[in-house]
């Protein structure tokens, strides 16, 4: 779908890190709009996809003579090499770039300290790829209002977005809606695997599952009730989702798992930032 803020950008969006999630938010760039010819792409080893865009105007691993150019600096390479890529990705931020940074865990203040730049800290995730993500942002101080409208454009066009004040909440966030995709995954593979132990056949157990996780999944999307009415309407009295649920909602249940789960990728969070 176009989008009319990234069709007027006229700087270059420079993207650090073009895999799995950077990839997936260059496509929704180009879907919304945005000219490809606006598009730079640091990438060490780019997928056979990334590189067909070059034929499009991408450019690919650019020189540093573009740096007065780049108007958004994206970063979205693993935390972990953050320190090391961040050092060389410095040259190419300008007095007026603004670093949108992905990565999980890295504060405002180490892309300061590493690259310079106006920051914004984004958590998108993965379903961005076909434009139903959601991400959460958060602004430095001296993001200007023209820098977060750009900002906001290039997150929004992969999904919706929320922008809260408090950084110390993105920990929270990135283990709720950024790492929040592999858990209903991982739904749909042990609803799957248990209906081959109550004697289905693999494939049949397999779609039934990716089916009914994506069927309700589009469901709560659409509806405008509730997700614990939506499952209420399921609950028969005295019925199978019943006699299900007294094992998913007893004690310990899905509630203490998904609890201590939250805190566990809350913490690492926390520890990516060291
Ligand atoms: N995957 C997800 O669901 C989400 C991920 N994120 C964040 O996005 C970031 C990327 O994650 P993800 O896409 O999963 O990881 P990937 O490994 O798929 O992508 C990272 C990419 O960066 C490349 N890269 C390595 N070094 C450099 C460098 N010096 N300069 C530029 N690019 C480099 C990697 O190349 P190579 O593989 O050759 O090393 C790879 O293609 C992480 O910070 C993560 O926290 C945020 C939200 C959701
Ligand atoms: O697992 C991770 O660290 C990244 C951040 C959120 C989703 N994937």
């Amino acid at each position: 779908m176009a989008n009319n803020t990234l069709q007027n950008i006229t700087g270059t969006i420079l993207l650090a890190g073009a895999g799995k999630m950077g990839g997936a938010m260059l496509t929704g760039w180009l879907a919304g709009g945005l000219d490809p010819r606006r598009v730079a792409v640091i990438d060490p080893h780019v997928s056979p996809e990334i590189a067909a865009l070059e034929a499009k105007g991408v450019a690919l691993n650019p020189a540093v003579t573009t740096a007065g150019t780049i108007e958004t600096l994206v970063v979205a390479v693993k935390p972990q090499m953050f320190r090391e890529a961040g050092a060389k990705l410095k040259p190419f931020v300008a007095d007026k770039t603004s670093v949108v940074s992905i990565m999980a865990g890295t504060t405002i203040a180490s892309l300061q300290d590493v690259c310079g730049g106006a920051v914004v800290r984004a958590m998108p995730n993965t379903p961005a790829a076909i434009g139903r993500g959601i991400t959460v942002a958060v602004a430095a101080p001296d993001v200007s209002s023209g820098q977060r409208a750009v900002a906001d454009a290039l997150l929004r066009a992969t999904g919706s977005v929320e922008w809260v004040d408090d950084e110390s909440l993105m920990d929270a966030v990135t283990a709720v809606s950024g790492s929040g995709p592999a858990y209903v995954f991982l739904l749909a593979e042990e609803l799957a695997r248990a209906g081959v132990e109550a004697g289905l056949p693999e494939a049949l157990a397999t779609r039934l599952a990716r089916e009914t996780v994506a069927g309700s999944g589009e469901l709560l999307h659409q509806s405008e009730l509730a997700s614990s009415t939506l499952r209420q309407n399921v609950t028969s009295p005295g019925g199978t989702t019943a006699a299900a649920l007294s094992v998913l909602m007893g004690e310990p249940g899905l509630r203490d798992l998904m609890i201590r789960a939250i805190a566990a990728a809350t913490q690492r969070s926390r520890e990516l930032a060291k």
